[in-house]
């Protein structure tokens, strides 16, 4: 299949290339975070040849050529502006590349593409308890490993994220971390994988707690607590790439112990920490964790950051809180970027299962209601 595109140098114009990486790139790639990729770094080739090669002038030509098929995708850019001086290239090898690079929001930006092909914000956790999974599955030798397969099977059409909270991996030793690990390899495809770790120390562990994360684990993002300071959770924010989620105001009833906490100057720890968490920001890479279970606070949260941080929402279904009691509140669904997490109430419906296919079926069917009632919420049905 061979396609041409041409445009005037302008950003806005943009857009055109990118549809047209993104529907090729699709013959040639199952993997929606390697087409997401692609199309990014065609994106980014495009603007410099706008920004430096025509000095931003918006009237000439840029041509993009692709060729594609299940084997082999060819790309050609022509444009006719100043040339690129290859004697200015330094090579930089990928593994020392870190803080050279742009700051990007890719992570950001990634789930952003995944909710929105996904048409649903929902990201439902991974938090296999040995006492409720159903009794079919401990005939198993693994009964984590089949569970954990069987659900993210069941739900990944449905959500656009994952959260594998590493508790429940970690209670069963090296066994539940290899589930855990067999079941994300290979990466899923069109999931954003968000490791629940809720991790931070001294800088010097923090970093091979975020190495463990983002490179081992290969999280698009993971959950940090802010107790120790800025220090403790920079190392997981220079991986620019990646999202890390501060957890703010938890859906828990402590959070009254410590964050609902005034200070002397009259705000309260969360207010504190969404205004710390929007000063770290630099690299477009941080979201905060607001539990559901308190919509006007959230809602507060949201107005306080202006929306500019992306929100994981948990406390949907078992602890209490519903899609219905956010729209009650002041919180805004259109407003900024949302994920909203639901584990027991999905992953654990109610019944006597016989077969995987009965149990997956009874799963399916609390993952479509979900997701359905957050697409419509959004007005995407
Ligand atoms: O960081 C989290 O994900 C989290 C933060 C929070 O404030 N409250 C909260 O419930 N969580 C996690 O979100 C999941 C909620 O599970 P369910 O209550 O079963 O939907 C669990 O894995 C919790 O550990």
């Amino acid at each position: 299949m061979l396609s041409r595109v041409e445009i005037f140098s302008e950003l806005k114009n943009l857009k055109k290339i990118r549809e047209c990486i993104d529907k090729d790139a699709r013959v040639f790639l199952n993997n929606e975070k390697d087409v997401y990729s692609l199309v990014v770094s065609v994106d980014e080739l495009c603007s410099n040849i706008i920004r430096h090669a025509y000095l931003g002038k918006d009237n000439e030509r840029i041509i993009l050529i692709t060729s594609v098929d299940e084997s082999f995708f060819f790309i050609a850019i022509e444009y006719f502006g100043k040339g690129f001086d290859q004697s200015s290239y330094q090579f930089i090898p990928v593994d020392q590349r870190q803080g050279t690079t742009k700051k990007g929001r890719f992570g950001l930006k990634l789930l952003e593409h995944i909710i929105k092909k996904k048409k649903t914000p929902l990201c439902v956790g991974l938090d296999p308890d040995l006492t409720k999974i159903p009794i079919l599955f401990h005939s198993s030798h693994d009964p984590i490993a089949a569970f954990t397969h069987t659900i993210l099977e069941t739900v990944a059409p449905f959500c656009a994220a994952i959260k594998p909270n590493f508790a429940f991996y970690e209670a069963e030793g090296i066994d539940g971390l290899s589930a855990l690990k067999m079941a994300l390899s290979p990466k899923p495809n069109d999931l954003f994988i968000i490791g629940d770790v809720k991790r931070a120390d001294i800088a010097n562990s923090s970093s091979l707690y975020a190495k463990a994360f983002f490179d081992y684990w290969q999280h698009d993002a993971v959950t940090v607590h802010p107790y120790m300071g800025m220090d403790s959770i920079l190392p997981f924010l220079s991986y620019s790439e990646k999202l890390t989620f501060i957890l703010c105001l938890t859906s828990n009833h402590g959070s009254t112990d410590i964050q609902e906490q005034p200070l002397a100057n009259g705000k309260f720890v969360y207010e504190h920490i969404a205004s710390l968490a929007m000063s770290w920001n630099k690299n477009k890479n941080v979201g905060l964790v607001v539990g559901a279970t308190k919509p006007n606070t959230l809602a507060h949260i949201q107005n306080l950051t202006h929306a500019s941080l992306p929100l994981l929402i948990p406390g949907i279904g078992s602890q209490g809180s519903s899609v219905a009691s956010l729209q009650h509140s002041k919180f805004s669904f259109s407003k900024g970027l949302a994920l909203f997490n639901q584990s027991r109430s999905i992953i654990y419906p109610e019944g006597n299962f016989q077969t995987i296919t009965e149990f997956q079926d009874a799963v399916q069917q609390k993952v479509i209601r979900a997701s359905n009632e957050l697409r419509n919420v959004m007005g995407w049905s």
